[in-house]
C-alpha cells in the first residue's frame, strides 16, 4: 500500500467539490441540529434585507409623493424594529457558528491524530513530520475558518440574492430578466475556474506543509548541522522552501482575489442595464419611480452579496483544498489486518520465519526467501555487515511491517493473529536509538507497562530489584526521579540505551532483541547488562544484533 501522502494526492483523481462537501458534511452530522438553527437566523436575517427595499419602495410610492407623513413614521417604525430583529439574529448566528467551527477543528484534529496512532510505521517512513503537522494544525484551521466565520454568510449571500432575483422577476419580467444576464454569466465564470483556483490553494498548502517539515528538520538536527557548519546548507534550503511558499501563495492569492475584480464589473453592468432600461419604461408611463428605486435597491441586493460570494467562494476553495489534505489520511488503512487463525502454519518454535521475502516500498528485496527458528529460552545473534538486514529481520519479529511474501510464526501462531497488545506483550524491542518521553526516568521505564502504572517509587524498587535492574538504576542520579527530556538531550546516548534495556525488560517478553543496544555502554555497564540477560526467564528468547566485527 503506497503511504506517501504527496505521491497519493497526485495519483488520486481529482474529487468533485460537490463529493468533498459531502464527505465532509458527514464528519459533522451530530451538528444537524445547529446548522439548521443558524440557517434559520441567516434566512430571516435575509428575508429582512429583501423587505426592506420593497418597503422603502412603497413608502416613497404610497406616501412621501402624497406627503403623508405619518405613514411615513409608521414604515420608518417597522423598517428600525426589523433591522433591529436583523442585528439580533446575526449576532446569535455568528456566535453558534463560531462555536460549530471550533467544535470541528476539535473534532478533525483529534480524528486526524487518531488516526496517525493506527497507522504502520511504513506510513511514518512515507511521510515528513512537518508536512503531518501542518496537516493536523493549519489545514484544520482553514475548515474552522469557512465553517465559523463564511458558510452562514455564503448561505445568506445565497438567500438574499435568489430572494432579489425573484423580486426583479416579479416586478417586472423584462427588465428583470436584462438585470441577470451579467449574474448568469459571472456564475458560468465561476464554474469554470473554480477547480483552477482550488488546485492553485493546494498547491499553496502543500508547500507550507513542505516548508514546516524542512524547519522540523533543521530543528532535530541542530548538533549536526552546527558541528559541521552546516547552517549556509540548511539556510539554503529553507530558503527554498521559503520561496517556494511565497509563488505558491502569491499563486493562490492571484487566483483568490480574480473573482473579485469580475465581480464588481459584472455587477456593474447589472446597474447600468436596469437604470438604462428602465428610465425609458419610465418615460415610456410603464414604470414608477417608487419601483425603479425599489428595483435599484434590489439590484444592488442581487449584485452585492454576489461579490460577497466572489471571496466566499475562494474561502471554500481554500478550505475545499484544506479537507482534501485531511481526508487522505482520514482515508487511509492500516495494511497490518489482524487475521483468524490458521492452524496449518503451528510450529513449536518461539519465531519462526518460513522462506519470507520483504522488501521496503521502494520496491528493493531486502530479505530473500528467509527461513529460520529461533527456540523458547535461547539466545541468538544476528551478526552481519551494515545495512545487511538484521533489523529488517527483527522489525519482522515485531511486525513492524508484514512480509511480502512468506510468513512468519510467532509461538506457533502466524504473527498476524495476535491482537497488538498481546504482540507487544511478547515481543521486546530495543531499538538502536532508543525514543524517550519528557518526564521522568520512572515514566519512561512504564511506559507501555499497564502492570506497574500505580506502583509507588518503592514498590517499583522492589520490582527492579527482582529484575535485577538495580545496578543500573544506580546510574540515574535522582533514580527513578531524574529528569529526562522529549529525544533525551538531558542525558548520555548509552544512559537512553539503560532506559530502554530497563523499559523492555521490564516487560517481561517473551522475546527480546536487542539491536546494537549497548553500542554507547562501557564495557562494565555492558557486563552488567550480560549478568541481567542471563537471568532473565529461562523461556526468554534473546535476539542480539551486531555488526561484523
Ligand atoms: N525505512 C526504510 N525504507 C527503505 N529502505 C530501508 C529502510 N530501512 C532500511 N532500509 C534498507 O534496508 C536494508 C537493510 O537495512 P537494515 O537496517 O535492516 O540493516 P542492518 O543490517 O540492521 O544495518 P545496520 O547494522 O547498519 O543497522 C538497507 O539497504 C537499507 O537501506
Amino acid at each position: 500500500m503506497n503511504y506517501d501522502l504527496n505521491k497519493l494526492s497526485e495519483q488520486q483523481k481529482k474529487t468533485s467539490t460537490y463529493a468533498a462537501l459531502q464527505s465532509l458534511l458527514k464528519l459533522i452530522a451530530h451538528e444537524r441540529n445547529n446548522l439548521l438553527i443558524a440557517m434559520v437566523f441567516i434566512l430571516m436575517n435575509s428575508t429582512i434585507n429583501l423587505l426592506g427595499p420593497f418597503l422603502i419602495g412603497h413608502t416613497i410610492d404610497t406616501y412621501i409623493q402624497y406627503k403623508q407623513y405619518h405613514g411615513v413614521l409608521v414604515f420608518s417604525g417597522i423598517l428600525l424594529g426589523m433591522y433591529l430583529i436583523g442585528l439580533c439574529t446575526s449576532y446569535f448566528q455568528t456566535k453558534l457558528m463560531g462555536s460549530v467551527g471550533q467544535r470541528l477543528l476539535f473534532t478533525l484534529r483529534n480524528a486526524i491524530f487518531n488516526k496517525l496512532q493506527q497507522l504502520p510505521v511504513a506510513f511514518f517512513n512515507a511521510n515528513k513530520a512537518g508536512d503531518l503537522i501542518s496537516r493536523v494544525n493549519n489545514d484544520t484551521d482553514k475548515l474552522n475558518t469557512f465553517f465559523s466565520q463564511s458558510l452562514m454568510q455564503f448561505i445568506g449571500s445565497i438567500a438574499i440574492m435568489v430572494g432579489a432575483g425573484i423580486f426583479l422577476l416579479l416586478i417586472n419580467i423584462k427588465l428583470g430578466a436584462a438585470a441577470l444576464i451579467p449574474g448568469v454569466l459571472i456564475l458560468l465564470f465561476t464554474q469554470l475556474v473554480s477547480p483552477w483556483v482550488k488546485r492553485r490553494n493546494a498547491t499553496n498548502l502543500k508547500s507550507v506543509g513542505g516548508m514546516s517539515a524542512e524547519i522540523q528538520e533543521s530543528l532535530n538536527n541542530f548538533r549536526v548541522i552546527i558541528a559541521f557548519n552546516r547552517r549556509d546548507y540548511f539556510r539554503k534550503r529553507f530558503s527554498e522552501a521559503n520561496q517556494d511558499n511565497y509563488n505558491t501563495a502569491i499563486g493562490a492569492g492571484l487566483a483568490n482575489n480574480l473573482l473579485l475584480p469580475v465581480y464588481s464589473l459584472f455587477s456593474s453592468f447589472g446597474t447600468l442595464i436596469v437604470l438604462a432600461y428602465g428610465i425609458y419604461l419610465i418615460s415610456a408611463g410603464q414604470f414608477t419611480i417608487g419601483l425603479l428605486v425599489s428595483y435599484l435597491a434590489y439590484v444592488t441586493n442581487f449584485y452585492n452579496p454576489l461579490r460577497q460570494l466572489a471571496s466566499l467562494w475562494t474561502s471554500f476553495q481554500v478550505a475545499m483544498a484544506g479537507w482534501d489534505r485531511i481526508a487522505q489520511i482520514l482515508s487511509l488503512e492500516a495494511d497490518l489486518p489482524i487475521i483468524a487463525n490458521s492452524p496449518a502454519e503451528a510450529s513449536t518454535a518461539l519465531v519462526e520465519f518460513k522462506n519470507v521475502k520483504f522488501g521496503y516500498h521502494d520496491g528493493t528485496e531486502i530479505l530473500h526467501n528467509v527461513s529460520l527458528t529461533l527456540e523458547r529460552g535461547k539466545t541468538y545473534a544476528f551478526v552481519g555487515p551494515t545495512g545487511g538486514g538484521k533489523t529488517t529481520t527483527a522489525s519482522l519479529i515485531a511486525r513492524l511491517y508484514d512480509p511480502t511474501s512468506g510468513v512468519v510464526l510467532l509461538d506457533g501462531k502466524d504473527i498476524r493473529t495476535y491482537q497488538p497488545e498481546e504482540r507487544a506483550q511478547k515481543v521486546g524491542f530495543i531499538l538502536q536509538e532508543p525514543f524517550l518521553f519528557t518526564g521522568t526516568v520512572k515514566d519512561n521505564i512504564l511506559y507501555g507497562n499497564p502492570q506497574y502504572q500505580n506502583y509507588s517509587n518503592q514498590q517499583l524498587e522492589v520490582v527492579i530489584k527482582e529484575a535485577n535492574l538495580e545496578s543500573l538504576l544506580t546510574i540515574f542520579e535522582s533514580g527513578l526521579e531524574t529528569r529526562v527530556t522529549s529525544g533525551g538531550d538531558s542525558i548520555s546516548l548509552g544512559q537512553k540505551q539503560l532506559i530502554a534495556f530497563m523499559r523492555a525488560v521490564l516487560r517481561n517478553p517473551e522475546v527480546l532483541i536487542l539491536d546494537e543496544a549497548t553500542a554507547n555502554i562501557d564495557t562494565v555497564t555492558e557486563q552488567l547488562l550480560g549478568d541481567i540477560l542471563n537471568k532473565l526467564s529461562a523461556n526468554t528468547t534473546r535476539i542480539i544484533i551486531m555488526p561484523t566485527a
